[in-house]
């Protein structure tokens, strides 16, 4: 496996947000993870990238224990992510942003990652834009500019939160059609997602969590029609 997660405990006072989660990645999979409001998938990634300290849990990437290791050990041993609500380095350019990922995430010098932050933003469609400011982007160019930043780190394993979230029809369509694009290159995916029909073009399996507890984990189709997942994922009765 790539990611093992085992016995995960976070509580934020009296709200449990991870309730001894398990989880598995293997190289190269796809894996969704859909909730209600609350229900503690960005706090998961927060825990997996190692922005916040677990309670409780063991937490395994790419063969070693990595509990206890802090977010830029795990970026650079390939776990990278993009936030909710895009988090750009508004005042340098949309090259620049890439460069920061690259030369913090891989310890490389600005020489030796040049080349491929160009190719990262051409794959990503913002080769055009890469001398533009990165405050003056467009959501959608946004969220690509999140995806092409943490792709400069390198990464093994993409955490995705919400990436399809505010865009219309036709932009998600897009970034959908370049998330598969990425997933070909051999990175595993973990994507959190309420925009469900575009979560189920791409993943392999997918998960539910519901108040911190994992409710559902296994094929996307069949997960859908778990009565539990109508009611407390959808509000439809049983
Ligand atoms: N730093 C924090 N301090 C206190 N409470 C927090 C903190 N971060 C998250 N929470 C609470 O933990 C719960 C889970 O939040 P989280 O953002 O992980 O949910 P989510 O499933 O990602 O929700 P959404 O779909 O709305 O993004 C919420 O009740 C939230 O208010």
């Amino acid at each position: 496996m790539l990611l093992e997660v085992a016995g995960l405990k976070k509580s934020f006072g009296s709200i449990v947000v991870a309730d001894d989660l398990d989880l598995v990645v293997a190289p190269g999979e796809a894996v969704g993870i859909i909730g209600p409001n609350g229900a503690g998938k960005t706090t998961l990634f927060n825990l997996i990238a190692g922005g916040l300290a677990p309670t409780a849990g063991y937490f395994r990437f790419d063969g070693r224990d990595f509990t206890g290791v802090p977010l830029q050990g795990r970026c650079r041993a390939g776990i990278g992510r993009t936030h909710q609500i895009p988090q750009p380095f508004e005042k340098l350019t949309v090259f620049e942003n890439l460069l920061v990922g690259a030369v913090y995430g891989r310890r490389k010098t600005e020489a030796a990652v040049a080349q491929s932050c160009g190719e990262i933003l051409e794959r990503l469609g913002l080769l055009k834009r890469a001398n533009t400011l990165a405050g003056s982007l467009t959501l959608l160019e946004r969220k690509r500019l999140e995806m092409a930043r943490a792709l400069a780190t390198a990464p093994k394993l993409l955490l995705l939160d919400e990436i399809a979230g505010g865009l219309t029809e036709g932009e998600c369509s897009e970034l959908v059609a370049t998330i598969r694009e990425i997933r070909q290159t051999g990175v595993a995916i973990l994507w959190i997602e309420h925009v469900v029909h575009a979560l189920l073009a791409v993943i392999d399996r997918l998960v539910v969590l519901n108040f911190g507890r994992k409710i559902a984990d296994g094929v996307p189709k069949q997960v859908m029609q778990l009565p539990e997942v109508h009611q407390i994922y959808m509000g439809i009765e049983a």
